[in-house]
């Protein structure tokens, strides 16, 4: 337990990060309003219990240890519209049917968690858009400023972050009740994707969805009891962006006297803010939460070695999640070096494939689109360069809805460029539907199957 003191050094250390250089902030107005919102925020309850995100260490550990699997995913950019029953619940429904399908491929317990709950803040290639003759600024996420492109709808407005907290909650509660409540037993989930694989457009998939039929029958043969598989741990995640959001809802544990950021259970660090003498670096850096960061295809083995040291320097067993975020076309060559020079440093942080992020591009039509193929080949390629290596593949982190969105190319509906605009609602960027997304679980567990085969 840290003393007074030492809790309050731990927080002035928080606010002195704070005061590096920052990237991605918003331009906020200078009225006073902000500082507002930070009290606000300041005085509501923490969303997560620091003990929770102690035992989501605990189940990172074991998935790094190759004892689990992560699967990590939600919309690119949540939104306030978004957070309705509906959509909160084909979401989680989503996550539970491919986790039913990934725990059948690794035989091993998948820790489930939503991109949800507080996913708001966007990071940008651009400061500015420009449509026609008008520049105004980019849109940066709800939590911000609107997606409409009008001078009134782009200006940041701090309040933004309070309704962020407030959506936050709701969906989390909602998340709560759905997976303690018996909305994700096991029976039911696995009828969902039978309905899934019964379709004949997904023949391909039958096989396994009965394979894991004759597995449920067989635990209800043994006398599994069902009834204790109706709820699930469910934690929720999101890119620590935003410091006027994270910093308030950063508390001091009361067991630990420890801070922790009560947003969420988890937080990452971006590819575009991760620089080592940075705010996010140092300020992610000080939480008891565990973290993650992006790394993308120009990282070095000394850049990963250098992130290692700043974010886990005790080489706490879950502490720290590597998600590598490289495109089809390099992870071949690009992960490699960095999976030999960790393993030979001796650290053994959770490697987690994101096979969105490397793989985007914008068709003539001025969709920002992702081909499932390649989506795919990367998750292919992140399986190979870890047996390579001799490491742990450990988790996959997708950008996903469980609507029927046409966003990203490809898949048994065998989406094209034409039906992009069919029904396309992401406001950054491309996810996978409901469909595309059991499809990747399935292939995604057909090389954990091969993977625990071997
Ligand atoms: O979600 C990730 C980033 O915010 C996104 O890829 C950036 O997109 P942009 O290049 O359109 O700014
Ligand atoms: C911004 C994101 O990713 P990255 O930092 O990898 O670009 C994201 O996950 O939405
Ligand atoms: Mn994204």
């Amino acid at each position: 337990m840290l003393d007074i003191a030492a809790q309050r050094e731990e927080l002035a250390a928080l606010d002195r990060a704070e005061t590096l250089p920052a990237r991605q902030q918003p331009d906020w107005p200078d009225d006073g309003s902000l500082e507002e919102a930070r009290a606000t925020l300041a005085s509501l309850p923490p969303l997560v219990f620091a003990g929770e995100a102690d035992a989501l260490r605990e189940k990172l550990a074991a998935a790094a240890r190759g004892e689990a699997f992560l699967l990590q995913g939600g919309d690119c950019a949540e939104t306030f519209e978004g957070a309705t029953a509906d959509k909160i619940k084909d979401r989680v429904k989503t996550i539970l049917q491919m986790a039913v399908i990934l725990t059948y491929g690794a035989s091993l317990p998948v820790v489930k968690m939503g991109r949800m709950a507080g996913q708001f803040a966007k990071p940008r290639s651009r400061d500015a858009e420009t449509r026609g003759d008008v520049t105004l600024p980019a849109f940066r996420g709800e939590i911000v400023n609107g997606y409409e492109f009008t001078a009134e709808s782009r200006r940041a407005d701090p309040r933004r972050l309070v309704q962020a907290y407030h959506t936050s909650a709701s969906t989390l509660n909602l998340i709560r009740a759905f997976t303690e409540g018996g909305f994700a037993d096991l029976r039911e989930v696995h009828r969902w994707n039978q309905g899934f694989a019964r379709n004949p457009a997904n023949a391909r998939y039958e096989e396994m969805a009965q394979e894991i039929d004759r597995a449920v029958r067989f635990m209800a043969a043994c006398g599994a009891d069902f009834e204790d598989l109706r709820r699930v741990d469910f934690y929720v995640g999101h890119e620590g962006l935003l410091f006027d959001y994270e910093r308030p809802l950063t508390r001091i544990d009361s067991r630990t006297g420890q801070p922790y950021d009560t947003s969420a259970h988890f937080l990452w660090i971006g590819e575009r803010t991760r620089g080592l003498d940075e705010a996010h670096i140092a300020f992610f850096s000080r939480l008891r939460n565990p973290i993650g960061v992006k790394i993308g295809p120009t990282t070095t083995p000394d850049d990963v070695l250098a992130l290692i040291d700043r974010l886990d320097p005790d080489r706490e067993p879950g502490r720290l999640t590597l998600i590598t975020r490289m495109g089809a076309g390099r992870i071949r060559e690009a992960l490699p070096p960095l999976l030999e020079a960790v393993k030979a440093s001796g650290a053994q942080p959770l490697w987690v494939t994101d096979p969105m992020h490397g793989n985007g591009l914008t068709t003539a039509t001025g969709y920002k689109t992702r081909r499932f193929d390649e989506i795919m080949d990367e998750v292919r390629g992140f399986f190979e360069a870890h047996a390579q290596a001799g490491t742990i593949p450990g988790g996959i982190h997708v950008e996903l809805t469980g609507d029927d969105v046409t966003e990203c190319l490809g898949g048994v509906e065998q989406i094209d460029e034409g039906d992009l605009g069919t029904r396309y609602e992401s406001l950054c960027d491309p996810r996978l539907n409901h469909r595309q997304s059991l499809e990747l679980a399935f292939l995604v567990a057909e090389e954990l199957k091969r993977l625990h085969r071997d």
